[in-house]
């Protein structure tokens, strides 16, 4: 009977599928609302991997894709896939205001990687510039969006950010994000495969900012509990501040992580939609405006997303001296960070 039940809502959602019309109303206006998600920087490393995901998120209607060259072949690609959203590509600065317009949610992986040997302060040069032009841009036709900001330096292109929407008037501290979920995603499988535990039932949290040592995973907190010696915990730690660079020597000067950051990326931006559509209980690591945890105006920690943004920004909870420790050090790294993204975007 159950299993005869399961056939016939399996053979529903497929037929439907074929059949976006009828797929749209299957979703119904109250329980899944239209949503429209902005990619900027499509075209790239992150971006193309990132489009396939968020085309396959039954909560995007409309999926923009931007960038300065390339979109209209992604676009057409990813826009022949049987599922929910409607797909359109734009390109050059001319069209970055109707690929804005509408957005719910703007996710910003646009810029240059790293290369070996370069820190991700090394970018902010040429994408401090980029940050600064397209938030001018979301200011102008999404103000109300949710931002999530992938480019790095992280730790300045928020900053950047706020500075750009305060001088426009539009700066809701509640709907900035800085996407530190990979720093998550890899803290759960380097944790899961030294304690031998399942990965799908692993939860760390990594908190501070997002590059070297400001990124400071709890392990002390990490579920399900495994009793990991002091060296493990160090060199865990140091394997999830160095994920980063992991892949940048491993790519060998062609680029950094891009399918891990577009999967974290489609992670992160699924619990924002999540939590616009009124989803309790939606919580994810994100690098926000935070006034309860340090005395920095931005910090990554664990962040209540709901209807609009950030609902709470949660305490960092107890940690171990190691911890604590590694808290006190990332703090004038991760403050002059901020301090240079701020100081940039008044220039
Ligand atoms: N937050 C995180 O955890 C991570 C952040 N990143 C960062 O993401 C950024 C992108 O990385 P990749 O995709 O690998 O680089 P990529 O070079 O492959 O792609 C970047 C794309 O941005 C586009 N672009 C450049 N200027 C633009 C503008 N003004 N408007 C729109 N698009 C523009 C380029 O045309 C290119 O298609 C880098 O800054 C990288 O460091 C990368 C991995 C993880
Ligand atoms: O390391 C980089 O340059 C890219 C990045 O932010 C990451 O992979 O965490």
């Amino acid at each position: 009977m159950r299993a005869s039940m399961l056939r016939l809502i399996r053979s529903r959602s497929s037929s439907a599928a074929s059949r976006p019309h009828l797929l749209r109303r299957a979703y119904g206006s109250e329980s899944v609302p239209e949503r429209k998600v902005a990619v900027l920087g499509a075209a790239g490393g992150i971006g193309q991997p990132l489009a396939l995901l968020m085309k396959l998120n039954p909560l995007v209607s409309q999926l923009a894709l931007y960038d300065i060259a390339g979109t209209p072949g992604v676009a057409a690609d990813v826009g022949h896939i049987n599922t929910r959203s409607e797909v359109a590509g734009y390109v050059g600065e001319e069209q970055l205001g109707q690929a804005l317009e509408g957005s719910d949610v703007v996710i910003i992986p646009a810029g240059v990687p790293r290369k070996p040997g370069m820190t991700r302060d090394d970018l902010f040069n040429i994408n401090a510039g980029i940050v600064k032009s397209l938030c001018t841009a979301i200011a102008k036709y999404c103000p109300n969006a949710v931002v999530n900001m992938i480019s790095n330096p992280v730790n300045s292109t928020v900053p950047i950010a706020a500075e750009v929407f305060k001088k426009a008037g539009t700066y809701n501290e509640k709907k900035l994000f800085g996407v530190t979920t990979l720093d998550v995603v890899r803290a759960k499988t380097f944790y899961a495969g030294k304690a031998k535990v399942p990965v799908e039932e692993v939860n760390v949290p990594v908190v501070g900012g997002h590059a070297g040592i400001t990124i400071l995973p709890l392990f002390s907190q990490a579920v399900p509990k495994a009793n990991l010696a002091d060296e493990d915990i160090k060199a865990l730690t140091k394997r999830t501040q160095d994920g980063g660079t992991e892949v940048v020597e491993a790519k060998a000067g062609k680029g950094s992580a891009t399918l891990s950051m577009a999967y974290a990326g489609a992670l992160f931006a699924d619990a924002c939609l999540k939590g616009l559509n009124g989803v309790p209980d939606v919580v994810e690591c994100s690098f926000v405006q935070s006034s309860i945890i340090t005395e920095l105006p931005f910090f990554a920690s664990k962040v209540k997303l709901g209807k609009n943004g950030v609902e709470e920004v949660l305490e960092l909870g107890p940690m171990s001296d190691y911890e604590k420790q590694g808290l006190e050090i990332l703090i004038p790294e991760l403050k002059a960070s901020i301090e240079k993204g701020i100081k940039f975007a008044n220039q």
